[in-house]
């Protein structure tokens, strides 16, 4: 395997209020992965994302990136779109980038280009009122493609949608990832969103949040339906949900 980007070892994080929300977190992430973390609400999912993605510090442990220059070409997705309201399509993928100054500032057509690849053209003047739960989170996977990211960070950003829409926004996010050469790390509470993406499914356990296991999906991509209908995808689920359901009782997986 490649050399890794990223390792977080031994990391804890405890919160100012005292709250211990990872311990012992030991986790390696290679360019090109597409790794998901599972775990029931509070293990610490969304924590391993923000340190990762320097919105706070670990401590204790390590977290080093091999190459800083990928540290500085991740995005991150949230789950709340958090569009601007009064802005339209075209301004909501741009502004965030403006505010940042000159450096970033992306040409009409890197905007463009954007918007195309999550196939929103012809919403570009649309508001965000206007918009479907897909499409503002489309918007939303638009305005972190300007920043050129190689890493995606995404933090269930499906959570709140209809299965349908779910599923399309799964193969797009798939067919990005494969087309941009993303390293993606991916939080979700729905397993077979989990084992239909990724490459690893790292499963936690809360009270202290923790990694429990680490399951290789040896499926190639890209993923269709007939893997969605397959009983190697039955298997795999399976596999996560007993790792997940051991977690939750403290038995051995
Ligand atoms: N800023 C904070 N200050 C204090 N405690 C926090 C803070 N952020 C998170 N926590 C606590 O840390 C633990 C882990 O939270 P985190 O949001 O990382 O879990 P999660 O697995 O992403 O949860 P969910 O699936 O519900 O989003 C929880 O007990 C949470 O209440």
């Amino acid at each position: 395997m490649s050399c890794p980007l990223l390792s977080l070892q031994n990391v804890s994080k405890v919160y100012a209020n005292g709250t211990v929300a990872l311990e012992g977190v030991n986790l390696t992430l290679h360019p090109g992965e597409f790794v998901s973390l599972v775990g029931p609400s509070g293990c610490g999912k969304s924590t391993v994302l923000r340190l990762v993605a320097g919105l706070g510090e670990v401590s204790r442990g390590s977290l080093d990136w091999h190459n800083r220059e990928q540290e500085r070409q991740l995005a991150f997705v949230f789950q709340d779109a958090a569009l601007m309201p009064w802005a339209s399509v075209l301004d909501n993928v741009h502004l965030p980038l403006k505010l940042k100054g000159k450096r970033l500032r992306p040409s009409r057509a890197n905007l463009q280009e954007a918007i195309n690849l999550v196939d929103l053209q012809g919403f570009e003047q649309s508001y965000p009122r206007e918009l479907s739960g897909g499409m503002k989170m489309r918007v939303s996977i638009a305005r972190a493609l300007v920043t050129k990211p190689t890493f995606m960070l995404m933090d269930e950003p499906f959570g709140a949608l209809d299965e349908m829409t779910r599923g399309r926004l799964n193969d797009d996010v798939l067919n990005l990832w494969a087309q941009k050469h993303w390293t993606v790390l991916f939080v979700t509470h729905n397993i077979y969103e989990a084992v239909y993406l990724s490459t690893r499914v790292v499963v936690m356990a809360a009270r202290p949040g923790r990694i429990v296991d680490d399951i290789p999906i040896n499926q190639p991509h890209p993923r269709t339906d007939e893997f969605r209908t397959s009983s190697d995808f039955n298997h795999y689920c399976r596999e996560v949900l007993t790792a997940l359901s051991h977690s939750e009782t403290g038995s051995p997986a």
